[in-house]
């Protein structure tokens, strides 16, 4: 796999980081997460493929033995509040001084610097200072946030592994790591790039909901169905708009404009009622095959078995039977293998990560007894 022997040591946090670690994890790196001591259960559910050792970094030991791991590590993750490393003494200054190789990525909200460093935040907060969530949402309504996707995921996550494998590539010409300070502000921000640039071509001029690619135009929104369920209609370009047209039985020259502002209301009308005449089933045998840009909007309980899915093996089941989606993207000669096992209790690989790092049996005793490390056994299922 792509990222093969590359040891990430993750601090345990909330979403952002997890999905970062998860990601690092399903590409081949080592990825331990570092939990708290006598936390019962592990709130992380992206934790596909980590190991995780649970130790109290309220001890001067504990501080000294996460040092240790970073210290023979490639990659550090932390997701805390700024400064909480640095109270520490675990900031990425010393620890590059001690690691000359280590990359230190700090996923947060609001960046390492600026007033808000120090605010707690949450995803909707964070979409909202990326000037993204005054976008979304439909006409006439307030502002609406899709799931925590934005910030925590596109713009938190996902960003910081792309930063964790720039650093990893440019450490194979300098030999030296760096600090990735990730915002999820700006992370959002720039996944929303096209938004942003593309004001210069008028797309955003008219208020939110109202514009062509935020359910303001009828070829480009979901539609139900008669059984309840919905279609999605992506039919921008005149040739697939034409192909729409034929789908739903309606002759072009009885309609308004494809483009005519104005009678966008009339047309969706239209559409919305066409679209209510025929369960989701029949709108796919209809559609299927065409270049109409209109495929049915699956639920999670469908999206597996669809036949496009199901021949591209889009999504994995682990060993519990849970379905989710397979890692994209896939790498012709070095895809990701995602671990199948059950997630990582808290604490479950501490004397065998504690082993592999170096430590003697009497130093993991030793820190066992006095609490500065846990060790937790998987409890059986049955
Ligand atoms: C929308 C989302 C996230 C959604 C996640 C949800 C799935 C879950 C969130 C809350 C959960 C519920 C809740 O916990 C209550 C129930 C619990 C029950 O068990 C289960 C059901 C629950 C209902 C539960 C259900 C779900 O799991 C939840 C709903 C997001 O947007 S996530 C993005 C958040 N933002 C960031 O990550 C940005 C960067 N981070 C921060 O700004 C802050 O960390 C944050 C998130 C604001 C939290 O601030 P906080 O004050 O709590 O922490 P920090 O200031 O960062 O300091 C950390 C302290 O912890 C110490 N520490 C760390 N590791 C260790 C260790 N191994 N040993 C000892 N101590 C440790 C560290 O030293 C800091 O201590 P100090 O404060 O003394 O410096």
């Amino acid at each position: 796999m792509a990222l093969a022997g590359v040891r990430v040591i993750e601090l345990a946090g909330l979403a952002p980081a997890p999905f970062c670690g998860m990601i690092l994890a399903d590409f081949g790196a080592k990825v331990i997460r570092v939990d708290r001591n006598k936390v019962g259960m592990s709130l992380d559910t992206q934790a596909r493929g980590k190991r995780s050792v649970a130790i109290n970094l309220k001890t001067a030991e504990g501080v000294a033995l996460l040092r240790k791991l970073c210290v023979q590590s490639d990659v550090v993750l932390e997701p805390y509040r700024k400064g909480v490393m640095e109270k520490l003494g675990l900031g990425p200054h010393e620890m590059l001084k001690e690691n000359p190789r280590l990359i230190y990525a700090r996923l947060t909200g609001y960046g390492q610097s600026g007033s808000y460093a120090t605010a707690a935040g949450h995803d909707i907060n964070y979409l909202a200072m990326s000037g993204l969530l005054s976008r979304l949402g439909r006409s006439g309504e307030k502002p609406y946030a899709p799931l925590n996707l934005m910030a925590d995921f596109a713009g938190g996550g996902l960003t910081c592994a792309l930063g964790i494998v720039l650093a990893l590539l440019e450490r194979t010409t300098s030999g030296k790591g760096q600090i990735i300070d990730a915002s999820m502000v700006e992370g959002a921000a720039y996944v929303g790039s096209f938004a942003w640039k593309s004001r210069s071509i008028g797309m955003w001029d008219s208020p939110r909901g109202q514009n062509m690619l935020d359910s303001g135009a009828p070829f480009y929104d979901t539609y139900e169905t008669a059984d309840g369920k919905y279609m999605a209609v992506g039919a921008i370009e005149p040739q697939f708009y034409r192909q729409l047209l034929t789908g739903l039985e309606l002759d072009a020259g009885e309609l308004p404009p494809q483009m005519s502002f104005t009678d966008w209301p009339e047309l969706r009308r239209i559409f919305t009622e066409r679209f209510a005449s025929k369960t989701q089933a029949d709108w796919s045998r209809i559609f299927d095959g065409t270049d109409a840009c209109v495929t049915p909007v699956l639920s999670f309980d469908q999206v597996s078995s669809h036949p496009h899915n199901q021949e591209r093996a889009s999504f994995i089941k682990d060993s519990s039977g849970d379905e989710s989606p397979r890692p994209a993207p896939v790498l012709s000669r070095t895809p990701a293998e995602p671990c199948l096992a059950s997630d990582p209790v808290i604490g479950e690989h501490t004397v065998e990560v504690l082993t592999e790092y170096g430590f003697t049996s009497a130093d993991i005793d030793q820190m066992l007894t006095a609490g500065v490390v846990e060790c937790n056994a998987v409890k059986s299922k049955l």
